[in-house]
């Protein structure tokens, strides 16, 4: 099947475009595709603030952002025809009146891509904006941040108040992690190869570990973090993405409604966690003051702007059971919290051990083959087999030793730049592909899903358990393995990056 994209001129219009998203990430990620030639010739890109500055004061801003974030030095050629496509409009993104203005920036006759990187408090007033300027039809896409909400009920009306306006196929929910290559690589790694395809059950697959640890705190963000905590920030999309794309059936083709059909049921599959299982499986915490990459860093209780008495997470470990015929009795086991020693993003798949053991004089158990897959840094993956040491001997034993084949990307992709997850995903959006993007029932199914965890830890009334800065979090969350005779993958731990 052939996905219906179009590479066509567009309006891009960046709602948002002077905060810390549009800043660090999207407008980096614009200049990268530009570089690449992946923006339209013809395509405008305009950004919306409610700063009073002239088009080259915009201009200069968007410039330095670039070359403060972009992590590379500005090839002037790239940024010159990158320069000429920017606009500027500025509007009180509440004030329906001033969404007269901001038309006169647009060409109606072609396609609007809004990106909405603005508070989701404020999305239903920019979409009533863009109404009562008339200039919604069904040539406009919409795309929105995450988290949609704080709840269940919370995302219903942010999703409700856009549906007023817009059908759900002109809507785009992002989740940048479905942006990168490795998370999309699981998609390549599954149903590209017989030899994963067909050993990937309960039959042959013993756990699955997802962790997502990240060395930053909340990077000036106390306000928004301590409202949302690790669970709502990264647990209620990222992580479950991930976890969905390593669980689902075989979609029928890659095209959107196919693969979001079958991440649906996994998130519609998870046991609840409620106030009778809460306690054996999960643990939270919060982080103490520490040493990050010989750094001393403050506690989260004393980082800017902080409220003393917050009981917010910033550290998550969940059992997750799977109720279904594929995955009954494998849990998933998921781990992400900040200010972690290492920023490091892996997904381990360890398989069941052989039901004989012929090597005994060698190994007394044979350890489990593990699939590894590294997500973030050092991209790659990696499968641990047991291997025979080379050589002679009179003892008739054979001596065997675990091996690992690794496929470093940095290595074998060595002249392809590992795009940003940002650049796909603003990319997809462009042409039209919301395959890459989550939709509004999946977003319901992991908040409720979600919501019953809050639930059962507002009701147990116990705070999160401190864990020093530094560390991989709470105890508690390696007894959580331990308990079922098991242990977290610590491959990388102590690695300096
Ligand atoms: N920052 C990040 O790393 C990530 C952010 N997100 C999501 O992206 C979205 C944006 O986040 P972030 O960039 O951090 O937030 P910021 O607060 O930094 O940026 C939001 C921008 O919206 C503008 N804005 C708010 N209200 C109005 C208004 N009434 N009229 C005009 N402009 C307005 C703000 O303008 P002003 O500066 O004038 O107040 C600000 O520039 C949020 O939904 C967030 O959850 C998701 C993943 C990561
Ligand atoms: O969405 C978010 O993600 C980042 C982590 O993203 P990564 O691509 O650097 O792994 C996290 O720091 C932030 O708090 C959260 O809002």
């Amino acid at each position: 099947m052939v996905l219906e994209t179009s590479f066509e001129p567009c309006d891009f219009v960046l709602f948002g475009t002077k905060g810390d998203l549009a800043r660090r990430k999207l407008l980096p990620s614009l200049y990268q595709l530009e570089k690449a030639d992946l923006i339209h010739q013809d395509t405008k890109i305009i950004g919306v603030a409610r700063d009073s500055v002239t088009l080259d004061e915009y201009i200069a801003v968007v410039k330095e952002n670039i070359e403060k974030f972009g992590g590379e030095a500005l090839c002037d050629e790239t940024w010159q025809r990158l320069a000429s496509k920017l606009d500027y409009v500025q509007i009180d993104m509440k004030d329906i009146d001033s969404y007269n203005e901001f038309k006169e920036h647009v060409d109606e006759s072609r396609t609007m891509v809004c990106y909405l990187a603005t508070p989701p408090s404020i999305y239903g007033d920019i979409c009533k904006g863009l109404n009562a300027a008339g200039i919604i039809d069904k040539s406009v896409r919409v795309v929105l941040e995450k988290p949609i909400g704080h709840d269940l009920e919370t995302s219903q009306i942010i999703n409700n108040q856009v549906a007023e306006f817009f059908d759900e196929s002109q809507i785009y929910r992002i989740d940048h992690y479905l942006g990168k290559e490795t998370v999309l690589n699981l998609v390549a790694l599954r149903f590209a190869n017989s030899i994963f395809a067909t050993n990937w059950d309960h039959n042959c697959i013993d756990h699955v570990q997802i962790s997502v640890a990240e060395s930053v705190g909340i990077e000036g963000r106390w306000g928004y973090f301590d409202e949302a905590g690790q669970m709502r920030d990264m647990v209620q999309n990222h992580l479950l993405q991930i976890l969905t794309l390593i669980a689902m059936e075989p979609p029928t083709t890659l095209d959107a409604d196919s693969i979001r059909d079958e991440k649906l049921k996994v998130l519609k599959a998870l046991r609840p966690i409620d106030a009778s299982n809460v306690r054996e499986n999960t643990v939270r915490g919060q982080y103490i003051s520490g040493f990050v990459k010989g750094q001393e860093v403050p506690g989260y209780l004393e980082e800017e702007g902080a409220n003393e008495r917050s009981e917010t997470e910033t550290f998550v470990a969940l059992k997750v059971e799977i109720d279904n015929w594929r995955w009954g009795g494998v849990p998933f086991y998921l781990r992400t919290g900040k200010r972690m020693p290492n920023k490091v993003s892996e997904v381990v798949i360890y398989f069941k051990r052989q039901p004989h053991n012929l090597f005994k004089e060698s190994f007394s158990q044979l350890p489990p083959n593990k699939l590894t897959i590294r997500l973030q840094p050092d991209e790659g993956v990696e499968v641990t087999v047991m291997n025979k040491v080379p050589g002679l001997t009179t003892s008739g034993n054979m001596d065997l030793q675990k091996s690992k084949l690794n496929l470093s990307f940095s290595e074998a992709f060595k002249d392809e730049r590992i795009a940003d997850a940002y650049e796909k995903l603003l990319l997809e959006v462009m042409i039209g592909n919301q395959a890459l993007f989550v939709r509004r029932d999946e977003v319901e199914a992991a908040w409720k899903w979600v919501d019953g965890i809050f639930s059962a830890w507002n009701a147990s009334n116990e705070p999160p358990e401190p864990y020093q800065a530094g560390t991989w979090g709470p105890v508690a969350s390696i007894a959580l393995l331990a308990r079922d005779d098991r242990a977290w993958y610590e491959s990388r731990i102590g690695k300096k990056r």
